[in-house]
């Protein structure tokens, strides 16, 4: 994505041009269009100014790296997006032993995969096996944008793709370090567990449960928050500068969002560790949900603003409904103690967070 924003003729790559207009559109429409709006918005993207990696390139950067917009750069995590950067102004078919290489080889036969699935629903819809309401392909191969134009079918694979990675790889994230934290905080284990059963309790054996339920499993939803908060999913995103502003020692001007350099990328992981908002921030504690919460743009697994996830809603159901049926039916232990996390670009504990499972008696 990065690199097809180099003048053309620069570089050579592995994937055809159409397949990287496809992300460059992609990337566009979904992301550097958006900006925030308004005075806390601008709180929200500069509030973790203590933590926040701030880069300063060489003065000559230009005359070593001649696409580089401007000699300074604030990037979140300085070591992976640099390396990526570079590998990109190389050319990273030279790079075939780096993961960003395999990473673009994979790209390529996943959109070859989901083009396929594209062209049959293609052919399902003009033979009327399919409606544009059916799933979300028929419906972004149908229902053209406010200006009358249809979606390209790389663009079409580029979103759902897109989709499919900012839901399941999120939500399952989100589960997976709530089972992490359950193992290690029986109290709170147990007191989810009260609450969960005395939903159960209300039913008859077998009932599942009903849009109200998840209303009522206040506790579990406050330790997911907490989970997010320590262990947000999603690593952050880019935004465009709408006004000139100094952030640490650096001057960003308006208009500034991203190119091969620079990045203008907000991250919760910072702000979500600020004691001024979190105290004692490494400290695991549903508590701090209670009530009206964190103050607003403090608390940002989901983003903010006019972009934010509009998937929050679904993910919540589906954690407190894994959360109602795993707690319910088990108690577990971790079996690596120490596992290390690793962000690869979503967290995961480094050996899959191996467990072992123990039914409750009744
Ligand atoms: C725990 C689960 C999830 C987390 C932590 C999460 C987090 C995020 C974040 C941080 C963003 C960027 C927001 C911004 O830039 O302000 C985002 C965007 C998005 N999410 Fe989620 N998400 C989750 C689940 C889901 C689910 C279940 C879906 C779909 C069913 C979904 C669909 C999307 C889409 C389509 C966008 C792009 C929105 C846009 O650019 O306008 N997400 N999500």
């Amino acid at each position: 994505i990065f690199n097809s924003q180099l003048p053309p003729g620069t570089t050579s790559w592995p994937i055809n041009e159409k397949i990287l207009q496809g992300s460059v559109q992609n990337l566009t429409t979904f992301r550097t269009n958006c900006c925030f709006r308004g005075a806390a918005a601008n709180k929200f993207l500069f509030s973790n100014e203590n933590k926040l990696v701030s880069l300063a390139w060489p003065r000559n950067i230009r005359k070593i790296f001649p696409y580089s917009a401007t000699p300074t750069t604030t990037i979140a995590d300085s070591s992976l997006k640099l390396r990526v950067m570079l590998l990109g102004f190389l050319k990273p078919d030279k790079f075939a032993w780096t993961s960003f290489y395999r990473g673009i080889k994979a790209a390529h036969s996943i959109r070859k995969k989901l083009l396929g699935i594209i062209r049959q629903r293609k052919m399902d819809l003009v033979e009327k096996k399919s409606c544009h309401a059916d799933d979300l392909s028929s419906y972004l191969l149908t229902v053209p944008d406010d200006g009358g134009k249809f979606m390209s079918e790389l663009e079409t694979a580029d979103k759902i793709w897109g989709s499919i990675i900012g839901s399941q790889d999120s939500t399952t994230t989100a589960i997976t370090f709530v089972m992490k934290y359950l193992a290690e905080f029986p109290d709170i284990y147990d007191e989810v567990l009260k609450e969960q059963r005395s939903i159960a309790e209300k039913k008859i054996p077998g009932e599942p449960l009903n849009w109200k339920d998840p209303q009522n499993m206040k506790y579990a939803w406050n330790v997911a928050c907490e989970v997010l908060r320590l262990v947000p999913p999603i690593q952050g995103n880019f935004r465009e500068a709408l006004t000139d502003f100094t952030f640490s020692t650096f001057f960003i001007p308006k208009g500034w969002k991203l190119n091969i350099f620079v990045y203008i990328y907000w991250t919760p992981n910072t702000t979500h560790k600020n004691p001024e908002y979190f105290p004692q921030p490494e400290k695991f504690d549903p508590s701090r949900f209670e009530g009206t919460g964190p103050i607003p743009y403090a608390y940002i697994p989901f983003g903010g603003g006019p972009r934010i996830c509009p998937g929050k809603d679904i993910a919540r159901l589906v954690i407190l409904v894994f959360i109602y049926n795993v707690v319910g039916k088990f108690r577990w232990e971790k079996l690596i103690p120490d596992e290390n996390t690793v962000v690869v670009p979503v967290p995961l504990p480094a050996k899959g967070l191996p467990i072992r499972l123990y039914p409750h008696s009744t």
